[in-house]
């Protein structure tokens, strides 16, 4: 009954959950466990066991790469440490030995001076030892961290746009972004261990020395909790990855609720309680999962319990039948003891340490094979120059289609154009027409399927990216609102060279960016409010402050997506001036818009269509053709303003 109501209050869960995830995202958020596909994450628990040379091999090679002076001193230290514990437990014995020998009791007192003595010293470097390791161990964490980290930032901006665009890839970007810290944590975790197996190897060479029947015991004993721990490890890491996508949105859902930029509509629309009710029903069932893995842990710790009893009763019966067969002394018994139940403590550490290790090591095996598949995706470095000056860019036969699964068909299709330099030339098209991806294409963010991009005759296929991508300048319409200064949101476009003060009040002056002298602390204005001392801007301020930055950086051909969008007429006549002065300089301006009173300031129009390029020219010769596309376009926004055709 009870587990029928379970069952119910399970499916209730769901149900509710469904219902937030299709409203809010079109569809079940849960990833299907085998598309957690990693080689450790496949593998058994007592394969898993098996892999922990493999997990230490992992943290020493990590460890070795940040501090190979402090891996020496960590475990220099942990060996010494073992050492002297095996002499201490040795010599204990010798005294225990003495202790029950025949003879006088001062006499046999006597006798065990010299191992009791030998103990305390043993005792004294096991210490030291142990501060030793203290040391070394503990900035090694944070400097693993630091490397690792940097590692997968360094290859995050380094991938090609589509990777990043690509779903499986960003997945994998965001379940490996935790390997940074796992990794500093492996460093804790390992070091623990390594003690314990030394510990353990100690204690298990005692209990050979004292019957080799004991040593195995010890290890039998601790096999059920080691299962345990490892099978629960293994549960709450598909499970991570499985609710993956589901906790990303629940924590989509609480930045909205407290995002700056959503707050003026979520009050006036009041869509706080909306999106409170969705973020409590993702938590609900989230709630439920954890549930289930409870429930799960609870009854494999309570197996492993039981297990665990029977191996300490038959403990005691192999103890109890070597004393009566006289395999084992009275003295070797009380060592044997304390051997045992430092042996025994030492393997439950070990096991819960190995499990942690285990389930860090899945998020730093995240990591590793973000690098590895990341290697395939990343902008090739190299390749040739291409022209400079050049005098045109040459779209030969163009088609693009969207990797992303779900794309319906090309966002560009045989297109065939050209840019003459040193001109302001026009993409014009209605919205999705495919405007920004070629200008994407042009600038080498995205490689075309098909058709050439030819560079005064020089193919840009195979040219040196890095240096294709210094050819060009954005304003782009959603440009990047750097959360910085005022002056490092536009000198951060030329971040490869010493600031140039003239040049940056250049830029500022092209883009009419005039209100920075007016901010509280002028260029360094902080321009976020959600530091101290931070403003924030008008979306017109930030509009110049985005076109002051492609002006500071100077590029051969700017490419402007809708840059005046935000802007008030005075500026935006202001902008196009600048333009207009730019191209006559000898820079190439590529103008995404569509907005014909911009268009007019082209020497060249092209007009993009679902992907293809219908009509090209100049805007007398456009306006010129009373059925062509970009006229039928300038009357209904001519029309709507009441500007004569002329
Ligand atoms: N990153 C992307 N991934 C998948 N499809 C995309 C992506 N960017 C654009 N598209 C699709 O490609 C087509 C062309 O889009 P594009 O952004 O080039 O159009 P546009 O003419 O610039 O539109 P707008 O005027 O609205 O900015 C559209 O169908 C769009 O949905």
């Amino acid at each position: 009954m009870k587990r029928t109501n379970r069952r119910a209050q399970a499916t209730t869960g769901d149900e509710q959950k469904s219902a937030s995830e299709k409203e809010l995202f079109g569809g079940r958020l849960l990833y299907r466990t085998t598309e957690a596909h990693d080689a450790w994450f496949k593998l058994g628990v007592v394969r898993s066991l098996a892999a922990l040379p493999l997990l230490l091999r992992l943290a020493v090679g990590l460890a070795w790469e940040a501090d190979r002076k402090a891996v020496v001193a960590v475990v220099a230290a942990e060996l010494g440490g073992s050492i002297a514990r095996v002499i201490g437990l040795l010599a204990l014995n010798a005294a225990l030995t003495a202790l029950l020998a025949g003879g006088e009791m001062p006499e046999r007192l006597r006798a065990m001076v010299p191992a009791v003595t030998l103990v305390v010293i043993a005792s004294a470097a096991a210490a030291l030892s142990n501060a030793v390791s203290t040391r070394f161990s503990g900035p090694l964490g944070p400097r693993v961290e630091r490397l690792v980290r940097q590692k997968y930032l360094e290859r995050s901006c380094r991938v090609e746009m589509a990777a990043i665009e690509n779903h499986d890839f960003h997945r994998l970007l965001e379940s490996a972004r935790f390997g940074a810290s796992s990794a500093s944590r492996m460093m804790d975790q390992s070091v623990l261990v390594l003690t314990s197996l030394l510990s353990l190897i100690a204690m298990t060479g005692v209990l050979i020395h004292l019957h080799w029947l004991l040593s195995v015991m010890l290890v039998v004993m601790v096999l059920p909790s080691a299962w345990a721990g490892l099978t629960t490890a293994r549960h709450r890491y598909e499970s991570y990855q499985r609710w993956l996508q589901h906790d990303r949105a629940a924590d989509l859902l609480c930045d909205l609720l407290t995002d700056a930029d959503a707050a003026a509509e979520i009050r006036v629309h009041d869509v706080g309680p909306f999106l409170l009710g969705h973020h409590a029903s993702l938590a609900k069932v989230a709630e439920a999962e954890q549930d289930r893995l409870a429930r799960v842990s609870a009854k494999l710790q309570l197996t492993a319990a039981a297990l665990t009893g029977l191996m300490t009763v038959a403990i005691c019966a192999v103890l109890a039948g070597l004393l009566w067969t006289s395999a084992l002394a009275l003295a070797g018994l009380g060592t044997a003891v304390i051997a045992i139940r430092q042996g025994a403590g030492t393997l439950t550490g070990l096991v819960s340490q190995v499990n942690l290790l285990y389930r860090e090591s899945l998020h730093v095996a995240d990591l590793r094979r973000l690098l590895r598949e990341s290697a395939n995706h990343l902008i090739p470095v190299g390749g040739h120059r291409l022209p400079a000056p050049v005098s045109e860019i040459r779209l030969e036969n163009i088609t693009f289609t969207y990797p992303e699964v779900g794309q319906s068909g090309p966002a560009l299709q045989d297109v065939s154009l050209v840019i003459p330099t040193g001109q302001i030339v026009a993409l014009v098209g209605e919205n999705g027409s495919g405007k920004s991806t070629l200008a994407k294409l042009l600038c080498g963010l995205y490689l075309p399927d098909s058709g050439r991009i030819v560079w005064d005759g020089v193919d840009a296929a195979g040219a040196d990216r890095a240096h294709l991508f210094r050819r060009f300048g954005l304003v782009q319409q959603d440009h990047v609102r750097w959360p910085l200064t005022a002056r490092t949101n536009v000198i951060i476009s030329r971040s490869d060279m010493p600031v140039s003060e003239s040049r940056l009040a250049a830029a500022a002056e092209r883009a009419g960016a005039d209100f920075i002298k007016d901010l509280p602390h002028g260029w360094q204005t902080l321009l976020t409010r959600t530091f101290r001392r931070g403003v924030q801007l008008s979306g017109g301020q930030w509009q110049r402050l985005g076109i002051a930055r492609a002006h500071y950086r100077d590029a051969d051909i700017l490419i402007v997506d809708e840059p005046t969008a935000a802007l008030d007429a005075k500026a935006e006549e202001r902008v196009f001036e600048q333009i207009r002065a730019l191209a006559d300089s000898g820079q190439t301006i590529l103008l995404i818009t569509h907005r014909m009173s911009s268009v007019r300031h082209a020497d060249l129009i092209h007009v993009l269509h679902e992907g293809r390029l219908i009509e090209s020219g100049n805007p007398e010769q456009l306006l010129a053709d009373p059925t062509g596309h970009y006229r039928a376009l300038y009357e209904i926004q001519a029309s709507r303003y009441r500007v004569p055709i002329t």
